[in-house]
């Protein structure tokens, strides 16, 4: 893929996010739709992204026991996007129903640690603070699944690309050097995460709350 930035497309809006979509298309290399958007607009929704033209990224994040997790994924019927996420931490079984339930294009790949959580909020959850340690452990079980890849920061792109030198690496929780933050604590920019090993870039607010977000898109693209 030449462009690796996907861009988040988190609204409720589907005009909103038609829009978006067609201001910075020329600057991205697919669609990264989530819970908001999904809730709003279902299926029918995401089939109208994709007559855009650009890949679909699905970012449902499932998280449940196997049999729903299967489950779901089969009920989204006629989509068959690039990419899909599961949570790892519903554990190996889920994983496996997971790939098995996924429409044979589709990617899989695997949460590991969520890029807004740092050190303190693992611990606050039962585990054990470092976040580099959890990624790398769960991306041995999400290699051991049979999944496409994993989600991580760009923090430990590189170590989890060691231990699956084949997998397929989805970095968020990226920002431009002297960009706002928000609610993300792992953070690094676009350039870092792809050096590091990042197969592909999710970027949304930095782009969809620019002032200018082609111009915003365009300058990211521009340091790749
Ligand atoms: O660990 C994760 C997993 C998913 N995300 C999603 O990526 C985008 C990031 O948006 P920004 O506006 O660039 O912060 C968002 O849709 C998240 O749901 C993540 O950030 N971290």
């Amino acid at each position: 893929m030449s462009n690796r930035i996907y861009v988040a497309l988190d609204t409720p809006d589907l005009a909103k996010a038609k829009a978006m979509a067609s201001r910075v298309h020329h600057h991205v290399g697919g669609i990264k739709l989530g819970l908001e958007f999904f809730m709003a607009n279902g299926r029918a929704g995401v089939r109208e992204m994709a007559d855009l033209g650009l890949p679909i990224f699905l970012d449902l994040k499932f998280h449940d026991i196997p049999n729903t997790v299967a489950k779901a994924i089969q009920a989204l019927g006629g989509l068959e996007p690039a990419i899909l996420t599961v949570h790892a931490a519903g554990g190996q079984a889920m994983l496996e129903n997971a790939k098995a339930a996924a429409p044979v294009g589709t990617k899989v790949v695997a949460v590991t640690t969520l890029t807004s959580l740092d050190g303190t909020d693992l611990i606050a959850i039962g585990q054990n603070g470092d976040p580099h340690e959890q990624v790398l452990r769960l991306t041995e079980l999400a290699k051991a699944a049979g999944v496409d890849g994993v989600v991580c920061s760009g923090a430990e792109v590189a170590a989890a690309k060691a231990v699956w030198p084949k997998g397929f690496f989805v970095v968020p929780g990226v920002r431009p050097a002297n960009g706002t933050i928000g609610d993300q604590k792992r953070v690094v920019t676009p350039r870092a995460a792809l050096d590091d090993g990042a197969s592909i870039l999710v970027i949304g607010r930095p782009i969809t709350q620019a002032e200018n977000p082609d111009m915003a898109a365009r300058e990211i693209e521009a340091t790749l």
